[in-house]
This record gives C-alpha cells, structure tokens and sequence, in this order.
C-alpha cells in the first residue's frame, strides 16, 4: 500500500434542481491525512460519492494520480485505488466478520486462501480478529466501525475515504481509532480523507481541513487556521455568513 494523489477539480452535483454541491476544488497530496467538514447537509457524502463513482459530476473532475477517474464505475475506482467506508454501517448479513472482510480482500486477490489471510492480517490490525468467527451484525457499533474499515482497507487503496468512522463511539474508542488510522498512515502512506463531525478526531488526525457549506468550500487550512477562521465559526454558530 502507498499513498496516492487526489484533485478534486470544480466538480458539482445537482439533484433536481437542488444544488447539492458547487465548484468544489481541492487537492489531497499523496500520503497526506485530510479532513472535509461542514454541517449536516452541506454535501461531504454527495462529494465522496463523486469521488467513488456512485455519482458522475455534472461538471469538473476528480484525478487519482493524475488519472481522470470521475465518472468511472464504482467497481472501476475501487480497482484505481480508492477504498471507502459508508456513514450507515452495512455489513453483508449471514456473513461472519471475516468473510465480510475477505469479500473486499478478493477484489485483488481472487485466490480464496491468500485473500481469507490477507483479511485475517487486517482484523488483526484492528483487533477484531478474535471475533473473526462471529456473525458481523452480532457486533457492537464500535466494532462495526472497525469492521466497516476493514473491509475498505481489504481492497488495498491507495487512498481511503473515510465518512464518519468515529460517530457514535467514545472519547477511549475515538482514541483508539485515531491511533489506528495514524499508524496506518505512518506505515503504509496510505492517502486518507475523512468526512467527520468528533472534532476531537478531525484535530489529532488531519493536517489540512476542507470546509463546506450549502455545498460550496467555505475554507481550507489546518487545524489552527480553521479553528480560528470567522466563515467556519459563523457556520457552526448558526449565525448568517458574512456578505
Ligand atoms: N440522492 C439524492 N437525491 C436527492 N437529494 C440528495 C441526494 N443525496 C444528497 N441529496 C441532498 O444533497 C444535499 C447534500 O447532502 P449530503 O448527504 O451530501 O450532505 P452531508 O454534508 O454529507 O450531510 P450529513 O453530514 O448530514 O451526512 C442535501 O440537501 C441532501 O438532501
């Protein structure tokens, strides 16, 4: 695993006449941890579901690398190298924990053993290989979580979007996942973007934050910039955005 380069070039999506996401333009460099924000709404998901290929941009581009891979097949991104995770967990029912990671693992490696150890390697990583044998809706939501990452981590991306791994989780759980996802990076170099809302997570983990709002980027900086940066705490506060 190694970190690619994503460039999000002006790219847009409107859902019947909803603007959901305007002429948003930013760059994730390869092994690079960032953070996209923004509340509820503001279009995070509708973004990463651009970059995955569930939707194609009405206008603009997404590169990985340099490659133009927007408006590939979902099927066809995850083969480029973009892993993702989805904010409502859904494990594959009647599937133990590790089959549901194995299922991602032979998206490279169609050989059942390697990938079934390859998945095993990775629930190791993240402490689940324990409950490899249980049935993956018996797991608690952090554990899901976990298993939810896993699973993206089994494609072996080269980069992984990340949206809202740490909601429902506590402050211990929070810090174990963010351990977790900085090893990892250290290790691997793997690019990672995570739509998130724990701020405590979004401060520890990204050195660049991406801010959206009424689906346009509001702001762009790190931690300390944007914790500071009226347009962002005018959002938060609910209050109106300066003219
Ligand atoms: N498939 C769709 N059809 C119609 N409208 C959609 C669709 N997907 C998203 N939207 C709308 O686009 C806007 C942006 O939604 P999106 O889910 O991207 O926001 P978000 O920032 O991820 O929000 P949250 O933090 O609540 O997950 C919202 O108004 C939403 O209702």
């Amino acid at each position: 695993m190694s970190g690619a380069r994503l460039e999000l070039d002006g790219i847009g999506k409107s859902f019947r006449g909803l603007r959901a996401v305007h002429d948003v333009s930013f760059d994730v460099p390869a092994g690079a941890i960032n953070a996209l924000i923004g509340p509820n709404g503001a279009g995070k998901t509708t973004i990463f579901n651009m970059i995955a290929g569930v939707y194609r941009p009405d206008a603009g581009s997404v590169r990985l690398d340099g490659r133009q891979i927007s408006g590939l097949r979902p099927d066809l991104v995850c083969d480029a190298g973009v892993g993702r995770t989805f904010q409502i967990v859904k494990p594959f029912k009647g599937l133990s924990v590790l089959e549901n990671v194995t299922v991602g693992a032979l998206h490279r490696r169609p050989r059942l053993g390697e990938a079934r150890a390859y998945a095993a390697d990775i629930l190791m990583q993240l402490g689940l290989h324990d409950r490899r044998h249980q049935a993956a809706e018996s797991l608690t939501l952090p554990d899901r979580k976990r298993l939810e990452v896993a699973r993206a981590l089994a494609t072996e991306p080269k980069l992984l979007l990340l949206d809202e791994v740490m909601a429902g989780l506590r402050p211990t759980e929070i810090d174990v996942m963010v351990s977790f996802l900085q090893d990892l990076n250290r290790r691997t170099g793997l690019t990672i973007l995570l739509i998130e809302h724990v701020m405590r997570a979004v401060m520890a983990l990204a050195s660049n934050i991406v801010v959206v709002s009424y689906g346009e980027k509001i702001a762009e900086g790190t931690p300390a910039e944007i914790a500071r940066h009226q347009a962002v705490l005018d959002v938060y506060l609910g209050e109106p955005e300066p003219a």
